[in-house]
């Protein structure tokens, strides 16, 4: 396994940095529950430091040709690939989450970013527009200026490739911190950039809680802040981010349908259940937690559900063999169990199960209620953990309007073999995300986000280029200017 200690806490102007001054900040592997390194927080002494050096950076690096950017940023997503097993343990080190997921999912899925944006910098072109009388226009396609990131700790690298990425290809900088959860993978990105050919102050890493964070979003030499976090954070960072007129993203969190009709591939669906529910043990904000099924095949799915959970192999996620591992945190685990206790007095029916698994780590088993009723508090609030919960519907315009009956807005999907259904309902779902016959699938190429209270923007694909860049629109004159007087 890779030493999972950083050479120091922080990464600021192209090196690792100690604040002597921050608090510790232990680093706990979900597995065991033993603390594997320390770091500290920034001190605002830090965050000054960050936020100069990503301002000093910023004019140098937006000189630059997009070409230029672009070929740094695919140097690194090669590297990445280079180092996938080390940085995949470390991700696992970091999260609990098994390795038979991080060597496919992560530091995968943050050299993709980095090989798309890198790819599409050189194209980031304005456009001409011809006006009356010989006169035209053309825009320009500026960067945004010093860009931060704050992140949740189910995807540590991924989460930060994702807004890195597409921030520096427009040829902005950034200041980027993780969770105080999961602090290890983005130090090594940092790195990794840095040997690719990034300039020093271009992407720099600082470790803290939601005081730093909220020192990031109300620092004035900042021009945007791209979250991923929980709806409740998500209100308190837009609105100190509005404050200063900051441009946003918000990648916030969800309670997404997953509709089942009678028509539907059972086995297909209940697959897309398991990874919609279960993969990373729960810990994803796009999960299909609500799997409205339609009555004709209701018991049958919810009897296939709960007999495929039986060949989870739960274990330690440094083994491969393991596909289900821990919770991020013994916090969350009780939020997750506080959830539990709430489904069975509210009286949905427990059908797989529903505990905490006894020894060290912060193991718990896949649960999965039947006979949840819109009004639960398990129906209407995110659980963020191993908890599907099966929903009984009838009729289309019934499980339409039921899914949509959440101030979530992340995800949905709908399975059916006949497909005029499928884009029609797809079509009706307050959602930024859908599937079709399949689940949680994300590609860089598709844009990723949420609409209502679950997120402002999007992340991938061209679209998030939108979000990190703004046109400047300049108007040529031809001939003379005419004036009344
Ligand atoms: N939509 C997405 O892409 C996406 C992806 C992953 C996770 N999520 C969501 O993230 C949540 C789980 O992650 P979490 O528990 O780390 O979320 P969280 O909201 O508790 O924290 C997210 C980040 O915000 C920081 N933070 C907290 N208060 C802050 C403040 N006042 N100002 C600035 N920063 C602050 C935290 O330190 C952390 O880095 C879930 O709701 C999940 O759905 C969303």
């Amino acid at each position: 396994m890779t030493d999972p200690t950083p050479t120091a806490s922080h990464f600021v102007n192209g090196t690792y940095f100690d604040d002597a001054n921050g608090d510790e900040l232990p680093v706990v592997f979900p597995a065991t529950g033993e603390t594997i390194a320390t770091l500290n927080t920034a001190t605002q002494a830090t965050v000054d430091a960050a936020l100069d050096a990503a301002q000093a950076a910023l004019p140098a690096w937006r000189a630059m040709t997009g070409t230029e950017r672009g070929r740094i940023l695919r140097r690194a997503a090669d590297l990445l690939r280079a180092r996938n097993r080390e940085l995949s343990e470390l991700e696992t080190l970091d999260t609990g989450k098994p390795l038979q997921e991080t060597l496919v999912a992560d530091a995968a899925s943050g050299a993709d970013a980095l090989e798309y944006f890198g790819g599409i910098a050189a194209g980031l072109t304005g456009e001409h527009i011809q006006l009356a009388d010989g006169d035209w226009a053309y825009t320009m396609r500026e960067p945004l200026g010093v860009c931060v990131g704050i992140g949740a700790w189910n995807y540590p690298t991924q989460i930060a490739c994702w807004k890195a990425a597409p921030a520096l290809a427009c040829g902005n900088t950034m200041v980027f911190k993780p969770s105080e959860t999961t602090p290890l993978c983005t130090l090594k990105l940092a790195e990794i950039l840095m040997e690719a050919g990034l300039p020093p102050g271009v992407f720099n890493v600082v470790q803290g809680r939601g005081d730093v964070g909220a020192a990031l979003v109300s620092d004035t030499r900042v021009a945007k802040v791209s979250l991923t976090g929980s709806v409740p954070t998500g209100r308190k960072v837009y609105a100190a981010a509005a404050e200063q007129m900051k441009h946003v993203t918000m990648e916030l969190g969800g309670k997404s349908p997953m509709i089942v009709f009678d028509d539907a591939d059972i086995d297909d669906a209940v697959s897309a259940a398991i990874n919609g529910n279960f993969y990373s043990s729960g810990q994803i904000c796009s999960n299909g937690t609500r799997l409205l099924v339609q009555s004709g095949i209701y018991e049958s799915f919810v009897e296939r559900l709960t007999r495929r959970l039986t060949g989870a192999v739960i274990g330690d996620p440094r083994d491969e063999a393991t596909n289900f591992g821990p919770m991020v945190s013994a916090m969350q685990r009780e939020i997750v169990l506080g959830y539990i206790a709430k489904g069975k007095a509210e009286g949905a029916r427990l059908v797989a199960g529903g505990d905490a698994i006894e020894g060290p780590g912060f193991y718990m088993q896949p649960t999965v209620f039947a006979d949840v009723t819109d009004e639960m508090t398990i129906a209407r609030e995110e659980i963020f953990g191993p908890v599907a919960s099966v929903f009984r519907f009838e009729a289309e315009d019934e499980a339409l309007s039921r899914a949509n009956n959440t101030g979530f807005g992340l995800a949905g999907a709908v399975f059916t073999r006949d497909l005029a259904r499928a884009h029609r309902v797809v079509a009706g779902l307050e959602a930024g995300t859908c599937w079709i016959n399949t689940y949680n699938l994300t590609p860089v190429e598709m844009p990723f986000g949420g609409v209502k209270d679950s997120g402002v923007g999007r992340e991938n694909a061209k679209a998030a280029i939108e979000h990190y860049s703004q046109l400047k629109s300049v108007y040529v004159a031809m001939g003379s200017v005419e004036a009344p007087f």
